[in-house]
């Protein structure tokens, strides 16, 4: 068999954080349909102003990249965040009846800043190799939460939706790429690259923890 690459490695010295929240409470709920309506509330809100700052982080990403190719495959990326992703929101919002105020400036949770603090120090960083190592995380943990989801999806777009953002072709097949970006650049950072992945799979657990 072939040596774990640069990413598998990083997963795993984070396994239980990682375990944790692809199996957590929120994602059985969401697959039965069943998320309370004001937990699915919390929820959006605060990821609304997580994508805020995971849209800055795909830009910077999309500046740092060392060849065209992978920026073309990134702003693609973007586009559908910025698209079918961010519909999806207003929708919801729509459907669940939340106000402007919480749409546009709600009340972070330490959470939500946390997340954000991180995005914005890998941004800033002007290294791809650290933008990579907390999108990697976001992006390759989504999709395994909602590939172990089986059977037929629920009824609720609210929960459906999000189940089917995070589970198909296209999307696993974007995550396969962007890991194997991170195995290609991340080893030259090893440690910085370490650390950013590992706080950013803490903050991901913590992020379903805090809706209980
Ligand atoms: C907290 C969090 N992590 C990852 C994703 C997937 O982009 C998301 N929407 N929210």
């Amino acid at each position: 068999m072939a040596e774990p690459g640069f990413s598998e490695r990083l997963r795993a010295a984070h396994d239980a954080d990682w375990q944790a929240a692809i199996r957590h409470r929120f994602v059985a709920e969401l697959a039965a349909g069943s998320v309370d309506p004001a937990v699915m509330r919390r929820y959006l809100v605060q990821d609304y102003q997580f994508i805020d700052r995971f849209v800055a982080l795909l830009g910077a990403a999309i500046a740092s990249a060392d060849s065209f190719s992978s920026r073309l495959r990134l702003a693609r990326f973007l586009a559908m965040i910025t698209s079918d992703e961010n519909t999806y929101f207003v929708r919801s919002f729509d459907a669940l009846g939340v106000p402007e105020a919480e749409r546009v400036a709600p009340v972070l949770t330490e959470t939500t800043q946390a997340f954000q603090a991180v995005m914005r120090e890998a941004a800033e960083s002007r290294s791809y190799a650290q933008a990579l190592s907390v999108l990697v995380v976001a992006e390759w943990l989504y999709l395994s939460w909602a590939e172990l989801i089986k059977g037929p999806l629920p009824e609720d777009f609210v929960h459906a939706e999000w189940i089917t953002l995070h589970a198909n072709p296209y999307f696993s097949e974007f995550v396969g790429w962007l890991r194997g970006e991170l195995d290609r650049v991340g080893p030259g950072e090893a440690v910085v690259c370490g650390a950013l992945f590992g706080r950013a799979v803490a903050l991901e657990r913590r992020f379903f923890d805090d809706l209980y």
